[in-house]
């Protein structure tokens, strides 16, 4: 058990937003603080792990948000630290439509199909944002229900404009590096946390730490571990995702008010499974506007996105598809061999019987994860923006970031690192009152 030492600030979370609060604060002078972190690494969602021997990215895959007039900081991040990437086009997607027979659909058929969907989708979600009911023409062809799965669960679960391509541009790099995505986390530890031979061995980082109880009264916080350890401080900052704070993992002494809880039930939570497949050989088309393809299925997001890995990793001979919300918790739910023969199927309408079978596969399991509990926040269609500041609003003194905390940029990895960083200076407040005390 540790014995119970007082530190201006205790960090939860060592996921980006978790790292980069706690280098603003050491940047800013305040050095007494404790990173309490449930895994036993840092990046959270942020994690690279060796498919096959291919360096592959279970959560945030892309920089989403390059080439606009202001420069998205965690672009500028990736070059400050020379990370590899790679332009990734799904607007090709559309074209490369495929039916349960094998035959692409005609990039006429597509486009129309395609536009139509962009068409009812705007209507939808401004019907929704202007809650009239004027009900727009639902999808039910194969292709119009993978079109509309593509634009719902991957391109605008928002209301246009979207502020990620509005501010930081609309291109989108994939991180192709050995190293990882997580790498950025690392750098930015590196500089105030000890390290040696890269590895972080700084006291303050207390990995495999599980928080189940915060206590927050007027003079500090007191946080229990599961391992029966107590830390106290000045001041908390709590970065766990969304998902987390709907589950039962962490209790509150006091109960957090009801505006908080009332927010932190509103917000969605999107469960996205990217699922890695091997193949002993390549038998699907090759090319940058060949990256992405879709399957037209009756049942929707019935493995409907997929994407190639051989502009990252030529000669990897890796597969990626994607599935969301009700379709990650069934497959998480069952075996892997049963995913495989399912995706197997899938593979053979699309490319005949004949293509060999996958040599591995890896199926991540967001939603079972005790300690993430879903992919990333969504904000409700109909949401304003009290509901952001509830979710990042302080109680008492306890301040809330993760990237559901971001009120522009939620979902992302830059949402992580400018709930922090941005523009509401919640932990810069944190730091100046520790600096009081
Ligand atoms: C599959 C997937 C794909 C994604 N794709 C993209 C993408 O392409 N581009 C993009 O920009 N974003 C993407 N995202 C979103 C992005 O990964 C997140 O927005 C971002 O990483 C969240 O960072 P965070 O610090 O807010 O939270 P997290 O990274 O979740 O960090 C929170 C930390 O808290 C820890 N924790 C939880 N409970 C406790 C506890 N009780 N005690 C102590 N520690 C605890 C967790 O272990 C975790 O390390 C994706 C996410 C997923 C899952």
């Amino acid at each position: 058990m540790d014995s119970t030492k007082r530190s201006s600030a205790i960090i939860i979370g060592a996921g980006i937003s978790g790292i980069s609060a706690a280098k603003q604060l050491a940047d800013n002078g305040v050095e007494d603080i404790v990173i309490l972190e449930a895994s036993d690494r840092i990046g959270g969602r942020i994690r690279k792990e060796h498919f096959s021997g291919v360096p592959v990215e279970l959560g945030a895959g892309w920089i989403a948000g390059v080439g606009g007039n202001e420069t998205n900081p965690v672009w500028e991040l990736a070059n400050r630290a020379g990370l590899r990437t790679c332009f990734s086009d799904y607007s090709n997607a559309r074209y490369n439509i495929y039916d349960r027979g094998g035959k692409i659909f005609p990039s006429g058929i597509a486009a129309d199909s395609y536009n139509k969907a962009v068409d009812s989708a705007i209507q939808r979600l401004n019907n929704e944002a202007d809650n009239t009911n004027e009900p727009p023409n639902s999808p039910k062809t194969p292709i119009e229900l993978a079109i509309d799965f593509i634009l719902h669960d991957f391109e605008m679960a928002e209301v246009e404009p979207i502020s990620t391509y509005v501010d930081f541009g609309e291109r989108e790099y994939l991180v192709a590096d050995e190293r990882g995505y997580e790498y950025l986390l690392y750098k930015m530890a590196e500089t105030f946390l000890l390290t040696s031979d890269g590895e972080l061995l700084d006291n303050r980082l207390k990995l495999n730490t599980v928080v189940r109880e915060i206590q927050n009264s007027r003079s500090g916080v007191t946080v229990k571990t599961e391992d029966g350890s107590i830390y106290e401080a000045n001041y908390l900052v709590l970065s766990v995702s969304i998902g987390v704070l709907q589950s039962d993992l962490i209790s509150f002494r006091p109960p957090l008010p009801r505006w908080k809880t009332e927010a932190i039930e509103k917000c969605d939570v999107m469960v996205y499974t990217k699922i890695f497949l091997k193949f002993p050989y390549k038998f699907w088309p090759s090319g940058l506007e060949k990256e992405f393809f879709i399957y037209a299925h009756e049942r929707r997001g019935y493995y409907t996105f997929w994407q190639h890995m051989d502009n990252a990793y030529p000669g990897s001979n890796i597969l990626v598809v994607t599935l969301t919300n009700g379709e990650s918790k069934r497959v998480e739910a069952q075996a892997d061999e049963e995913t495989l023969r399912e995706a197997m199927e899938v593979l053979s309408d699309m490319f005949g019987s004949d293509i060999p079978y996958a040599t591995d596969i890896l199926v991540p399991r967001w939603w079972n994860n005790r300690f993430q509990r879903g992919s990333y926040s969504n904000y409700p269609i109909i949401s304003n923006n009290k509901l952001a500041r509830d979710l990042k609003d302080p109680v008492g003194r306890i301040f809330f970031s993760g990237e559901h905390t971001s009120e522009r940029f939620n979902g992302y990895v830059h949402g992580g690192y400018l709930a922090v960083s941005g523009d509401d200076k919640q932990v810069l407040t944190v730091q100046m009152l520790c600096c009081k005390k």
